[in-house]
């Protein structure tokens, strides 16, 4: 349903119905309000925007402008939008397609301020569509991609809606606008954390299919000569061909298995929370924050390369690598800006840093922090190791982590107020926070290929893969591992060595590892990834149904070009 929905073409976008809308209702509202939409939303009976984001905020939720008062003497929520800025911008489905909201604005009862929480509006009439009274709606305008969804705007002139409508699982406003206090302020945000978790199953598939279109190209496309006189080879036998494209397979597998982990997260605290225990709940923030800050990051810039990998067909919107690198971008601002999430996760090291300077025992995706020492010991270490290699990014996070933190002191202890020396080690922290959750994502790879139940054949080959996005994160990071002596040049060159080993050994099942992902050429959508591996015949059928080719002569040879070239000649 969805899937045609979405295919209707522009103008349509009911992707944020289900990734947002929805969940926000199962997870924000109460039973008895459940009763009321959840189904209608299950159903598709009414279709629905997460309107959080306004022109004028994103990242700052405490700063959004829309606002909720409460009317004791009618029990309704007045919701307008008091300025220019506060105008709703961006959400998915909100210009054209949506009848109904969940709006983030700040709540006032009794005159007083309680922060942002969610209320659900009626925006569009459910007979004609026409947007409800006191509701402005529009499309926000062409964007870099994803342009079949109708990102939207909205304006609220004091818009009435009863009570009831607003999302009272957690936080409440009794009849008489008394209002009631969540067990966290945070919880508002729960929706968010769950969105975060699944972006990096999005970032995972999104690689996946880059990588599927990539490697199966490089098999089909032959170039260049490798010796005088040979056939051209395919490029996948290029060393460096291997080099782009086996480390973002790696990660693809990487993100997935992180995916796994992440959901398996959500759900066992979610679960907890609900019996009322919050505190897994810091945790749980900041490892959505910072795993789909990485993983999106990584998979965007992946794609490139992949696009890079296919030459001037991989520039082609027939390869499918343009669209997915604009999909891909987006994950990288939307549901929290990357760099700002990425800070989210650096707060909460910090924290953890403090507690086990103080001597708690730190615990979960931290435990390390407590358990790495300080002081390196060298030696020539077995690179092709998983425990070496899972050891050495959790050396780095911990120095990093420590680096960071202890600037920061140092800077606090100078007189410098906290907000002004975190922001003065910013970018230390966010280094670190990124090491941080590269050494969970290796982690948790080494993990999962030991203990996931396959045939021993296909661990050895997952074990490959595993030790090959670990050598090429120590290769690309050398820096890092070098700068306390924890590794020492010798193990660099032993990595790079290594690597280089572990891209001949991966080669042999590459096109293996991605038909494993099983992505049909429906989803995948890219005449160079086709299963088939027709490519050529395939990308000149594509091209001849370019619109520019529905006449031999383009309409603009008359308008422009003719009377350009005549008078060009007359001149001559
Ligand atoms: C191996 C692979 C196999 C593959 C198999 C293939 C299968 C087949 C699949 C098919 C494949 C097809 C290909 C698919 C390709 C897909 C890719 C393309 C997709 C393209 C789609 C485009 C995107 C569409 C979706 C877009 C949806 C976006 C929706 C939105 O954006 S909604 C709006 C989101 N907005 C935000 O996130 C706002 C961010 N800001 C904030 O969260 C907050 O303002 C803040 C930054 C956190 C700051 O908040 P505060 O100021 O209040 O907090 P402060 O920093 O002061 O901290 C206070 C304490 O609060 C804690 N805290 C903060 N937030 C939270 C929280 N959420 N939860 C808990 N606690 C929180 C914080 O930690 C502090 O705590 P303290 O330190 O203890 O004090
Ligand atoms: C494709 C797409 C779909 C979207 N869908 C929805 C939706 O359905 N619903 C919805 O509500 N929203 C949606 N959004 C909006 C999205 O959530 C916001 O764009 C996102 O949260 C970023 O906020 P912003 O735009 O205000 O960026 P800004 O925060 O203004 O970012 C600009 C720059 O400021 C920096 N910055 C900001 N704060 C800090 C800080 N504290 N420290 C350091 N640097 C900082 C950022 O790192 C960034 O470099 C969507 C956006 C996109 C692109």
């Amino acid at each position: 349903m969805a899937a045609a929905l979405q295919t209707l073409g522009g103008g349509i976008g009911i992707t944020l119905h289900w990734i947002a809308f929805t969940p926000t209702i199962e997870q924000q509202a109460t039973e008895e309000q459940k009763k009321k939409w959840l189904k209608l939303a299950q159903d598709v009976a009414i279709v629905g925007a997460y309107a959080q984001t306004e022109m004028g905020h994103g990242t700052f939720v405490r700063g959004l402008e829309t606002t909720a008062t409460y009317d004791p003497s009618t029990q309704e929520f007045v919701i307008n939008s008091p300025t220019l800025t506060s105008t709703k911008w961006w959400p998915g489905g909100l210009g054209k397609t949506a009848n109904h909201a969940t709006v983030m604005a700040q709540l006032y009862t009794r005159g007083k301020c309680y922060g942002p929480h969610n209320f659900m509006v009626q925006i569009r009439s459910l007979e004609n569509h026409q947007p409800c009274p006191g509701v402005t709606l529009g499309d926000i305008g062409p964007k870099m991609e994803s342009n079949g969804n109708d990102n939207g705007f909205a304006r609220f002139d004091h818009v009435r809606i009863p009570r009831e409508n607003m999302l009272m699982k957690f936080a409440r406003v009794e009849a008489d606008g008394t209002y009631v206090q969540p067990p966290s302020s945070k919880l508002a945000y729960s929706n968010m954390v769950y969105l975060r978790g699944t972006f990096v199953m999005s970032a995972a598939q999104a690689l996946a299919s880059a990588t599927t279109i990539a490697v199966r190209y490089s098999c089909v496309r032959r170039q260049s000569e490798m010796k005088p006189g040979e056939p051209e080879p395919q490029i996948l036998e290029y060393q460096t061909q291997q080099y782009k494209l086996f480390p973002q397979l790696a990660a693809a597998y990487a993100f997935w298995f992180a995916s796994w982990f992440m959901t398996q997260q959500h759900g066992s605290i979610t679960g907890s929370m609900e019996k009322g225990d919050m505190s897994g709940l810091a945790e749980l923030h900041a490892l959505s924050a910072g795993l789909k800050s990485y993983t999106t990051a990584v998979t965007a810039r992946g794609i490139d390369v992949c696009r890079m990998a296919c030459g001037g067909h991989g520039y082609s919107h027939a390869s499918g690598l343009p669209a997915l690198f604009g999909g891909a971008a987006a994950l990288c601002t939307a549901e929290g800006e990357n760099t700002v999430m990425m800070l989210q996760t650096a707060r909460y090291l910090v924290k953890c840093f403090a507690q086990s300077q103080a001597g708690k025992r730190l615990t979960g995706t931290v435990a390390y922090l407590s358990a790495v020492q300080p002081s390196p010991v060298a030696g020539n270490r077995n690179m092709s190791d998983l425990g070496t290699l899972v050891a050495a990014f959790q050396h780095r996070a911990a120095r990093m982590v420590r680096h960071a933190a202890m600037q920061m002191q140092g800077e606090m202890q100078k007189g410098k107020a906290r907000e002004d020396a975190w922001n003065s080690c910013s970018v230390l922290l966010i280094k670190a926070a990124e090491a941080h959750v590269h050494s969970f994502v290796v982690r948790n790879f080494a993990e999962t290929v030991q203990t996931v139940e396959v045939d021993e054949s296909v661990r050895a080959v997952l074990t490959s893969l595993c030790q090959l996005y670990s050598l090429y994160g120590i290769t690309e990071h050398a820096g890092d591992f070098l700068k306390d002596g924890y590794l020492t040049g010798r193990d660099i060159d032993a990595a790079s060595s290594h690597l280089s080993a572990m891209l001949a050994r991966v080669r042999p099942d590459a096109v293996a590892l991605v038909d494993a992902f099983d992505l049909h050429d429906k989803i995948l959508r890219s005449v160079l990834g086709r299963y088939d591996g027709r490519v050529y015949e395939h990308l000149y059928e594509w091209a001849k149904k370019s619109p520019l080719n529905k006449s031999e002569v383009h309409e603009s040879y008359y308008k422009y070009l003719q009377p350009f070239l005549k008078s060009n000649r007359a001149k001559l």
